[in-house]
């Protein structure tokens, strides 16, 4: 600590000051005394003019003035003074601190030297605690990564199996679920929209027969490679195309009338006399039931439609099955 900055501000005009003021008072206090002597006497009865009274009068204003400079120089200048010395002093010669008076005593060494290991110690813990705090943060970061990632992994796989609920496992096509949900909602829009929307049910002619003749191998490829056509064929965004099991597929074609739909299932016909069977073995045909629904030809229900075009299909299977029924 440096000791100049408790001293006193300093005056170098302050001896000078004080005995000017000193002056002063020696003018000031007789004459404030005859005043006051002057005053006293008036209030006393006036003033008498004789010697003797005015001479009385003089040597009390001296008695007076000198007691009261007497009492002024003890009682305040002189201490003044000497408080005007000392700031001088302290001004003119501050006081260093030696290294004597800087050095500890053992006792308050061995203090310091005890805070000072304390100070290690507390420095060395925080500097652990930031540490651990740091890892932990690392670690903390990590986990939330990793959560992401299980969550992002969660949530794919989620989404699979919802599309895999929906979906027939064989043909990768729409399955029985996804497409009464797609019949019931496009009816409606249908209904709403005063619009059309056609339904064929596709089914296999004796494909048991083709089973046993080529075995459920090739049973499977030819069931797939009959939805990828179908897949093909009816592409459209708004058609769906759906397995509902076995040998058994549809087609809801939004927007067709019967017309078009025929036409689109002839040309699917010929796509599958044309079409190579695994192994180049055999060929396929199936048997169509078609129904449209119409504002001309309306249906009471999903259901309703969906049971006229399964009536049509009955009807050309028992007509000796390769062909396409119209529902009435
Ligand atoms: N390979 C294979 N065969 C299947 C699958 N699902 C059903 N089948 C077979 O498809 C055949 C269907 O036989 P049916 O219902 O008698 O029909 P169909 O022989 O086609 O006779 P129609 O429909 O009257 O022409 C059965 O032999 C089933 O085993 C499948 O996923 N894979």
């Amino acid at each position: 600590m440096n000791l100049e900055s408790l001293a006193p501000p300093s005056d170098p005009a302050m001896p000078r000051r004080l005995s000017s003021v000193r002056w002063r008072l020696m003018l000031a206090v007789p004459l404030a005394t005859a005043v006051a002597v002057a005053l006293f006497a008036w209030s006393a009865g006036g003033f008498a003019p004789v010697a003797g009274g005015w001479e009385r009068a003089g040597w009390m204003v001296l008695l007076l003035s000198a007691i009261q400079l007497l009492l002024i120089e003890a009682m305040l200048l002189r201490p003044l003074r000497r408080l005007a010395a000392g700031c001088e002093a302290m001004e003119s010669a501050p006081l260093p601190l030696t290294p004597e008076d800087a050095a500890p005593t053992p006792g308050q060494a061995a203090e310091l030297d005890r805070i000072g290991h304390a100070m290690r110690r507390v420095r060395g813990s925080l500097w652990q605690q930031d540490q651990d705090a740091r890892e932990l943060r690392r670690e903390l970061s990590q986990q939330r990564l990793l959560l992401e990632q299980a969550h992002t992994a969660l949530e794919a796989n989620q989404r699979e199996l919802a599309s895999l609920a929906r979906t027939d496992a064989l043909t990768g096509l729409a399955n029985q679920r996804a497409f009464d949900e797609a019949l019931r909602r496009e009816f409606k829009r249908a209904q709403r929209q005063r619009g059309l929307l056609a339904l064929a049910v596709i089914d296999l002619d004796d494909f048991k027969r083709f089973n046993e003749r080529y075995g459920a191998d090739v049973g499977d490829a030819a069931l797939q490679r009959i939805a990828a056509l179908l897949d093909e064929r009816f592409k459209r965004d708004t058609d769906v195309v759906a397995r509902l099991g076995g040998e058994e597929f549809v087609a809801l074609l939004p927007g067709f009338g019967m017309a078009e739909a025929q036409n689109v299932l002839e040309l699917l016909r010929d796509d599958l006399r044309t079409l190579r069977l695994p192994d180049g073995e055999g060929s396929l045909t199936v048997s169509i039931g078609l129904a449209a629904a119409s504002p001309a030809h309306p249906y009471l229900s999903a259901q309703a439609l969906m049971q006229a075009a399964d009536e049509a299909l009955y009807i050309a299977k028992h007509a000796g099955r390769d062909r396409l029924s119209l529902a009435a």
